[in-house]
């Protein structure tokens, strides 16, 4: 799978290095969760039939960050996270387009007429929600006579799950209320941070929960802030542990950022540099103060307990 960074307009040599019939999905497709996977795989089926390349077009940054406007809280699927996952659906080629003020500002006629016919797109499979050019004034429908029918249109029907539109925004706010079980049923896949383990505040080791410390390596979404249970992935072994997301009231008054801390069972190597991924399982509780130590300690002995039991019952 090749990447190509696009900045609008496109240059004469992006143009001559990238002009090729293929058939081309088109979205923003943060998460790639199932409703993206049914336009993607529609993508990469119509090309193998068609004997073309399949080829995604994405934007970055996220436009509701550059816009400022709507959820924007971080990336479900950061770019290394969607490139592992692109590659995975077996696109041959990801266009990722410079998404700024400028590019917010360019019509649909000159999206088709600057970007989609020089790259010679064959067709474009886009789903049936699909929205692009200023203020979303293009749709599904437009793209074709705006190519002066070059370009064929496939739209793909709505996946719902019990009657509801998976979407991006659905599975933010289903992680913002630590409804991680119904995160993953719309992703496909548990929701998952890859991340670097770094040194705390070392009072986890004194009090009997030795944690890793995680610091996401690009700006994930994070869940509500609670216990959870948790997998994680460490250089090929499957371990399993209980995560803390939070702000640790019991020792702290400052509303910094939270802090994602894992006490993997055991395990007992050094971690620290290392990176982890960590799939979210289910939540327990959320993240409270506590009025002693000894009582924090009793809480998470039966957090693990807890965890231990949710992650044998898991699949
Ligand atoms: C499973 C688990 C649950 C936790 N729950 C809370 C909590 O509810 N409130 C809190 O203040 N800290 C909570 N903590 C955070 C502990 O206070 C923290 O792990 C300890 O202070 C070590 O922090 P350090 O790594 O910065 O030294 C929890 C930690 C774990 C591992
Ligand atoms: N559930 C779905 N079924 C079919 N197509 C979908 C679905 N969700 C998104 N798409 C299509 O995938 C492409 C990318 O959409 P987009 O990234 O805006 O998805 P979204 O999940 O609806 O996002 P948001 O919730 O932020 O509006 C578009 O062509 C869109 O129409």
């Amino acid at each position: 799978m090749e990447i190509i960074n696009l900045t609008y307009p496109l240059t004469k040599e992006i143009i001559d290095d990238n002009a090729r019939p293929q058939v081309l999905a088109i979205g923003q497709f943060d998460g790639l969760h199932l409703g993206h996977a049914s336009v993607i795989e529609s993508a990469v089926r119509t090309a193998a039939s068609l004997n073309l390349p399949a080829a995604v077009m994405t934007f970055h940054p996220h436009p509701k960050e550059v816009m400022k406007k709507g959820d924007y809280d971080g990336y479900l699927t950061p770019p290394r996270e969607k490139e592992r996952i692109l590659k995975s659906l077996g696109v041959d080629y990801v266009y990722i387009v410079e998404f700024n003020d400028a590019f917010s500002r360019v019509s649909p006629q000159n999206f088709v007429a600057g970007v989609l016919v020089p790259l010679q797109i064959h067709t474009a499979v886009v789903g049936f929600d699909f929205r692009y050019g200023y203020r979303g004034e293009g749709d599904a429908g437009m793209l074709r006579e705006l190519s002066d029918n070059t370009l064929e249109v496939h739209t793909v029907p709505p996946f719902l799950i019990e009657g509801e539109k998976v979407s991006s925004s659905g599975i933010r706010r289903a992680l913002a209320e630590g409804e991680v079980q119904l995160a993953a049923r719309w992703l496909g896949r548990r929701y998952s941070i890859y991340g670097t383990v770094m040194h705390g505040e070392k009072r986890g080791r004194q009090i009997g929960f030795p944690t890793a410390n995680l610091k996401p390596d690009e700006h994930f979404v994070l869940p509500a802030k609670g216990v959870y249970a948790v997998r994680v992935n460490y250089e090929g072994q499957r371990l399993e542990g209980v995560m803390n997301v939070g702000v640790k009231p019991t020792f702290h008054n400052d509303k910094s950022a939270p802090s994602l801390e894992i006490h993997l069972f055991d395990f007992n190597g050094d971690l620290y540099g290392k990176s982890l991924s960590v799939e979210l399982v289910e939540f327990i509780r959320e993240e409270r103060r506590f009025g002693s130590i000894d009582e924090l300690v009793a809480q998470i002995g039966k957090d693990a307990d807890t965890a231990k039991s949710m992650l044998l019952a898991a699949e």
